[in-house]
């Protein structure tokens, strides 16, 4: 955020993947439901039916029953002045549009009123069906939604899990969980709603299209004239706001990752007064946003109101035309027109409109979830830089026996930040490493649980190739101990159990009182139950460490990483994490980067890394004794703790070291 880190959405755009392609994916999701959508598919036929069916039912309504009884009052049999006279074909009873009844040209009041009756009761137990049918589409629809997705941010949320560490030192947690959420929504809303909503309006269109062509040709033609305008306008605008739409999941993800950001970097922000220039960065990335937003939403907008106004169109062509050639008694197409034919005309250019409308406004909802299933592709395309080879074996249980053999790294290529790194870690030895800040100290360590390969050169532990067997059976016999443990919101028993679940609860004990932390856990309000704050919130760093040392000690790693925390704690505390290290690090295979005299005293070796390469290496006294690089860290970083603080095995520091080192006699 505020170093202006790398955006993935940006190179994402730059690659547009096609649309066919993303919905041929969705499509896999949707095979395992594949009877309930047939079931939703026969239930969009029908729903569509009822639409088609009730305009012409309603025309009926008019030709057969309501113009005879005009016709037979002879009301309807004056003509307007300077028309013909003759009446149209419409005007006699029982013909025309009537194909739902036969009605006797001297059929009485009663005769027309009964068969009213019946057209009406018909009409309304088709609405009702048709309500009914809708309703179960939609749940059908939106119970086959809920299924996939929950299908797809399952995959997701593995997928994430699987993914190397290099993924996420370049990508955001923001942007990350914003796929997971926002675009999952996304992809919600068109599933149990938008989808149903476009697939029976498409439906719908093709019917009523047929129907008014097949009723009168002419006719059908004159209402649909307005249909091309009405595609390419939909095309058009969709278009433009399927592109709005991108961009804003993009801006909404970028939001969310400043957002992300700002709430974990809270300390951090308010120790360098950084509070004005985060809220300045948010509020960019807000209006940007906000703009993309807008012009989204302006495209939808200005959709719905030009279709309006072309159906307006095409109602006034139907009404106008239709009109005038009943009133003059001409056949149009070839067939007469009769009030009727007018009516359900009207009522199938209007049911055409509403379609068109809606498939517009939710196709722009659906290329909005495409758009976000290709985000969530994306993601579930990107490969674990760390492979498991073909035929990878598991681990066998190992001694601690590990070897660097002329070991290489990279995180850019052609820039090593390891350069022919080699050692040798005896069973049981601990190794402890220094080095100035950014010499490769963590690399060389993250190389032996593969959080990262090598790229020239070996890691082997028992004199396997780290690379040939199981990540998990490799992992699971390593421990680490990192210098800010990442606690979850949980118990403590259970955050002490996190790499061995099967331990038992006098176990967990065991582990802590190793780590020196059973005291001040069994103080805590509900002891190993409390349930710790997100991140450990509630505990002192110290004790943080002494959970994250009960971890690994209760894991029983035959290898160990540890990355000692440099914050300073309080004398007692760091007497504790000092004993506790030194009971967890006997007996096991030990890389720790080391930031305490006590560790470094108590090494086998201590290699002193410079730049990715080991310039130094031996015991703490032979080192100070060269007078070399480590004798210059000694001076500057280490000295001054054989004052401070005693050696953690009760031995108090050796005031003659200090007086008897070689710089200082
Ligand atoms: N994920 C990464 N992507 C790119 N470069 C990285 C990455 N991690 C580390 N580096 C670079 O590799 C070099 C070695 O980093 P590393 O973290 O191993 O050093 P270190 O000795 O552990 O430093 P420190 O003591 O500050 O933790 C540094 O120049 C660093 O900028």
């Amino acid at each position: 955020m505020i170093g202006g880190p790398r955006r993935l959405l940006e190179q994402e755009t730059l690659k547009p993947k096609s649309v066919t392609t993303t919905l041929a994916r969705f499509g896999r999701y949707f095979r395992p439901y594949w009877a309930v959508l047939l079931l939703v598919l026969v239930l969009l036929v029908v729903n569509a039916w009822v639409q088609v069916i009730s305009p012409e039912l309603i025309g009926q309504a008019v030709d057969c029953y309501l113009a005879p009884a005009v016709v037979n009052e002879g009301a309807a049999q004056q003509p307007l002045p300077g028309m013909d006279a003759t009446p149209g074909p419409a005007a006699t009873p029982g013909q025309g549009n009537c194909w739902y009844d036969t009605v006797p040209a001297d059929a009485g009041r009663d005769v027309l009123l009964g068969g009213l009756v019946r057209i009406v009761l018909t009409l309304s137990v088709l609405f009702v069906v048709g309500s009914a049918v809708g309703g179960l589409m939609f749940y059908l629809m939106g119970w086959t939604g809920q299924h996939v997705l929950r299908q797809l941010r399952i995959e997701v949320f593995n997928h994430l899990h699987r993914l190397s560490l290099g993924y996420y030192s370049r990508n955001e947690v923001g942007d990350l969980m914003s796929r997971i959420t926002n675009d999952t929504s996304t992809i919600q809303q068109a599933l149990s709603f938008a989808l149903v909503q476009v697939l029976s309006g498409g439906l719908l269109l093709f019917w009523i299209a047929y129907k008014m062509l097949t009723l009168n040709l002419a006719y059908g033609l004159l209402g649909l004239a307005v249909v091309p305008l009405m595609v390419a306008a939909t095309l058009w605008f969709s278009n433009q706001a399927r592109k709005a739409f991108r961009k804003t999941r993009q801006e909404i993800g970028n939001v969310n990752a400043e957002l992300e950001e700002g709430i974990s970097g809270v300390r951090e922000v308010q120790a360098f007064s950084r509070e004005e220039a985060n809220i300045e960065s948010f509020r960019q990335s807000n209006a940007a946003n906000r703009d993309a937003n807008i012009r989204a939403v302006a495209y939808t907008a200005a959709l719905a109101p030009t279709l309006e106004a072309l159906g307006y169109l095409a109602i006034a062509l139907v009404a106008g035309v239709g009109g005038i050639y009943l009133l003059r008694g001409q056949p149009l197409g070839g067939a007469a027109v009769s009030l009727g034919l007018i009516i359900t005309y009207l009522a199938y250019v209007q049911r055409f409109n509403q379609p068109i409308q809606q498939i517009s406004v939710l196709w722009t909802n659906i290329q909005s979830a495409i758009a976000g299933g290709e985000r969530i592709f994306d993601l579930l395309d990107e490969v674990p830089e760390i492979q498991e080879r073909p035929g990878a074996q598991p681990l066998p249980p190992i001694q601690g026996h590990v070897v660097y053999r002329d070991v290489y790294a990279e995180y850019t290529p052609g820039e090593p930040v390891l350069k022919g790194i080699n050692l040798e870690a005896q069973p049981g030895q601990t190794i402890a490493i220094v080095g100035p800040t950014g010499a490769g100290k963590t690399t060389l360590v993250n190389l032996l649980p593969r959080f990262y390969d090598v790229t020239a050169g070996a890691v082997t532990i028992d004199g396997v190739d780290v690379r040939d067997v199981t990540l998990a059976s490799l992992r699971r016999q390593i421990g680490i101990v990192l210098q800010d443990t990442f606690l979850f919101s949980d118990t403590v028993m259970n955050n002490i159990r996190f790499g061995r679940p099967e331990a038992s609860d006098e176990e967990v004990m065991a582990a802590a009182r190793l780590a020196r932390a059973d005291d001040f856990i069994r103080r805590l309000p509900e002891g190993y139950q409390t349930v710790l704050g997100e991140r450990g919130g509630g505990l002192s760093q110290g004790q943080r460490q002494l959970i994250a040392i009960a971890r690994a000690a209760l894991a029983d790693p035959r290898i160990l990483i540890l990355d000692e925390a440099t914050s300073s704690v309080d004398t007692r505390t760091e007497r504790q994490i000092q004993a506790a290290l030194e009971q967890l690090l006997a007996g096991r295979t030990s890389f720790v980067i080391a930031h305490r005299l006590s560790t470094i005293r108590n090494a086998d070796q201590v290699l002193v890394l410079v730049n990715g390469e080991i310039v130094e290496r031996g015991r703490h006294e032979e080192l100070l004794a060269r007078q070399g690089v480590y004798y210059g860290l000694y001076m500057s970083q280490f000295r001054h703790m054989e004052v401070e603080a005693p050696s953690a095995n009760g031995r108090e520091a050796v005031p003659g070291l200090v007086e008897g080192a070689p710089g200082e006699r």
